[in-house]
């Protein structure tokens, strides 16, 4: 069977990669599946170079298609922070530090200035292609006062959704998948990647 390797240890990111790409004639893995590959060190200051160093180290290891998605959460009030380095932001790569961080910075600023976008950018690289696929997708909405929901990961419990009056961690996988950034470059991707790909 075709295979085909999401190049990310998140298990909130893997998890919604496995919901979308259900069903395919592909075997899909994540890098949860090899514990033992190296940290990859994301040394890009743009999600685009960062997708595509982790999308590359991936694919040249395992001579595999790869996707790679490079993430993050940029806040109007604090100048697009904490943006590439959203995993990073108090430190290391905990989401619960992260957010009350992100509160804090946000301490006193009023509710219509607390507008945000996650974005996403998914690199696809194939040994066989020479060029990459390269796809972005966005959502809006508002940084909240106090963590709300228990589902998603990272900033999902303060990312509030005014059209839904609920955060990204109080909807299922499938509905974040819908409305999300990563969820709105799949969409993209799926309308590309099929032709693009020499098997
Ligand atoms: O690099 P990989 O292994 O894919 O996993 P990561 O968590 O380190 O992913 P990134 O380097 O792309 O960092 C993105 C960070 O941005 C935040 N983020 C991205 N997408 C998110 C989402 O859908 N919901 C909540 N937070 C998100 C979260 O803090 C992530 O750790
Ligand atoms: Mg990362």
């Amino acid at each position: 069977m075709k295979e085909i390797i999401i190049a990310t240890k998140n298990p909130g990111k893997a998890r919604e990669f496995k919901s979308v790409f259900a069903g395919e004639d592909f075997k899909l893995k994540t890098l949860l599946d090899f514990p033992d590959f190296p940290e990859i060190r994301e040394t890009g200051s743009t999600f685009q170079e960062n997708a595509t160093l982790k999308a590359h180290a991936v694919m040249e290891r395992f001579n595999l298609p790869t996707i790679a998605d490079d993430s993050g959460l940029q806040v109007d009030a604090l100048y697009g922070q904490p943006g590439v380095r959203s995993a990073r932001y108090a430190g290391d790569h905990d989401d619960a530090a992260n957010n009350a961080k992100l509160l804090s910075e946000l301490g006193g600023v009023p509710k219509d200035k607390r507008t945000a976008r996650f974005v996403s950018t998914l690199v696809f690289a194939n040994p066989k292609n020479e060029h990459d696929l390269v796809v972005e997708g966005e959502v809006k909405g508002l940084i909240g006062t106090l963590p709300q929901g228990d589902d998603g990961f990272g900033y999902d419990p303060l990312f509030y959704l005014p059209e839904l009056d609920k955060t990204m961690a109080q909807i299922t996988v499938d509905q974040k998948n819908q409305i999300s950034h990563r969820g709105n470059a799949l969409k993209k991707l799926e309308k590309q990647w099929q032709d693009w790909i020499n098997w």
